[in-house]
């Protein structure tokens, strides 16, 4: 059962009007690339509604007081390439002082298995949180590989943002990284038998860049 994994759907209804517009076939590549720069904002909201805070001593015009401001945990932010790419924009907006790293990751189209072919990353990645980002969570050979990776690397806190995502790859990704929550826009139907997500919204990185 999907409710028992660690796994939560952002059901904003900003968020899923946006998606419904992305997923339209003829949604072009403009439209689809400020989309999902304006997704990947809101749902950086909501996933970083935790984040700690800490009081400061200010002076208003009118008064010295305390006020909140973030305690300054380190962030990170490691888009798996391509198609994560579309959704760093827009969190940086937010959180302009946020590091990135970068992990070249593509399926191969017959085998379906994940290709690493880039790695660069903040030196400091131990003592970050890292919002790993990819629109899409298919298999969930990309993200499981990805997240292998950062911890090879030495992260030890991750958490894992996409958009759509099929059961079988939150499954998959679960099982291989219990310790790593999913946050996703949609939990769609299947796979089709090419490994797209059905309904989905097609090869996302083709989309995004106009290589269809
Ligand atoms: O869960 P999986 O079955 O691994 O599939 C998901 C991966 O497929 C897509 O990348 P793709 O291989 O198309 O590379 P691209 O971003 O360069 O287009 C997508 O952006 C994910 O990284
Ligand atoms: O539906 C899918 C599956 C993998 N990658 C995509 O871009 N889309
Ligand atoms: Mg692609």
């Amino acid at each position: 059962m999907i409710e028992d994994l660690n796994v939560s759907v952002i059901d904003h209804p900003l968020v899923q009007h946006k998606l419904t517009l992305m997923r339209m076939q003829e949604t072009g590549t403009k439209d689809f690339r400020e989309l999902l720069e304006e997704i990947s904002m809101l749902m950086a909201y909501e996933i970083t509604r935790d984040l700690p805070l800490v009081d400061m001593d200010i002076t208003t015009p009118v008064v010295k007081c305390k006020s909140k401001t973030l305690d300054g945990k380190k962030l990170g932010l490691i888009p798996i390439l391509r198609a994560g790419l579309g959704m760093v924009d827009g969190i940086v907006k937010l959180i302009p002082t946020i590091k990135i790293g970068h992990v070249g990751m593509y399926r191969d189209p017959k085998t379906l298995a994940p290709v690493e072919y880039y790695c660069k990353l903040p030196t400091d990645v131990a003592d970050r949180t890292l919002i790993v980002v990819d629109p899409m969570l298919a298999t969930g050979g990309s993200a499981a590989a990805a997240l292998s990776l950062l911890k090879e690397k030495g992260a030890k806190h991750i958490i894992f943002l996409c958009l759509v995502s099929a059961p079988q790859g939150i499954e998959a990704l679960n099982k291989a990284h219990p310790d790593i929550k999913i946050y996703t826009a949609s939990v769609d139907q299947k796979l089709n038998e090419h490994g797209y997500i059905v309904p989905g919204l097609g090869d996302a990185g083709d989309r995004l860049f106009g290589t269809l």
